[in-house]
């Protein structure tokens, strides 16, 4: 039977967050902030594990009490995500038709709703895809001094989001001959790999944590979610 698992890659250092811990340990509405997502994972019924990939060298997992019993721990990060979801990957013994949702950790606002859509409309798709948004501004292109050189259409442009969402095999495959610095998600190993992955819509509060001003929204939108 195809199984679907997650794969959260958490082995990144926050560099642009900053501060003593990575941004994934920063204590949100009463749990680290990546507890939010894994949590959110595991509730996916569909999902049968959600598989957590750590730096080797992680200090702070085994301060917190994670109490989700689909999670499972490899100590494999590498020095990129697409190092970190390859190492995950082969860790994890998925069959070549099992499907991943890559997700990231910092993305802890991930709705239920939007993972089971990404399912729904993917189950019979022969690549796989993602979740991803619009872009609903107008685009601008900057010249080394920070001027415009042009207004980009905006029409066909969408930003990605995670869960990404492909065949174990497949995507191993991808990432195997992929390019760290050129790969920044699964979709672009998969696209360079020939082939077409699905733009599902997703959810502007799916954003990631990136900067410490994304706090204060993702704390509002976890509290507003508690019953
Ligand atoms: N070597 C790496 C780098 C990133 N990630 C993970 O990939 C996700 C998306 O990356 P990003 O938010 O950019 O996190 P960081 O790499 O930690 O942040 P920064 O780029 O600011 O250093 C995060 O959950 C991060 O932990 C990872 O597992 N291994
Ligand atoms: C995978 C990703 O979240 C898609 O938007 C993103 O590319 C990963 O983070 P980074 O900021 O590009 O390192």
């Amino acid at each position: 039977m195809t199984r679907y698992l997650a794969l959260v890659p958490a082995a990144g250092s926050g560099s642009r967050f900053g501060g003593p811990s990575p941004k994934q340990y920063l204590q949100l509405n009463g749990r680290p902030l990546m507890w939010h997502t894994l949590q959110a994972l595991s509730q996916v019924e569909a999902i049968s594990e959600v598989v957590l990939v750590l730096s080797p060298g992680d200090e702070w997992f085994d301060d917190f009490d994670w109490d989700l019993p689909k999670l499972r721990v490899h100590r494999v990060g590498g020095a990129s995500r697409a190092e970190s979801v390859r190492n995950g990957l082969e860790a994890m013994a998925a069959g070549e038709q099992d499907w991943v949702l890559v997700h990231d950790a910092a993305r802890c606002c991930l709705s239920v709703a939007a993972v089971e859509r990404l399912i729904a409309t993917l189950a019979d798709d022969q690549v796989g895809g993602l979740l991803a948004l619009p872009v609903p501004d107008t685009v601008k292109r900057a010249d080394a001094e920070g001027r415009i050189s042009a207004t980009v259409p905006r029409q066909g442009l969408w930003l990605a989001q995670t869960p990404q969402m492909f065949r174990a095999g497949l995507l191993a495959r991808a990432l195997a001959g992929s390019v760290a610095d050129e790969v920044t998600d699964e979709a672009s190993a998969i696209e360079r790999h020939g082939h077409k992955p699905r733009l599902v819509e997703g959810d502007a509060q799916n954003f990631k944590v990136t900067y410490p001003r994304d706090l204060a929204l993702a704390r509002a939108i976890l509290a507003s979610r508690k019953d």
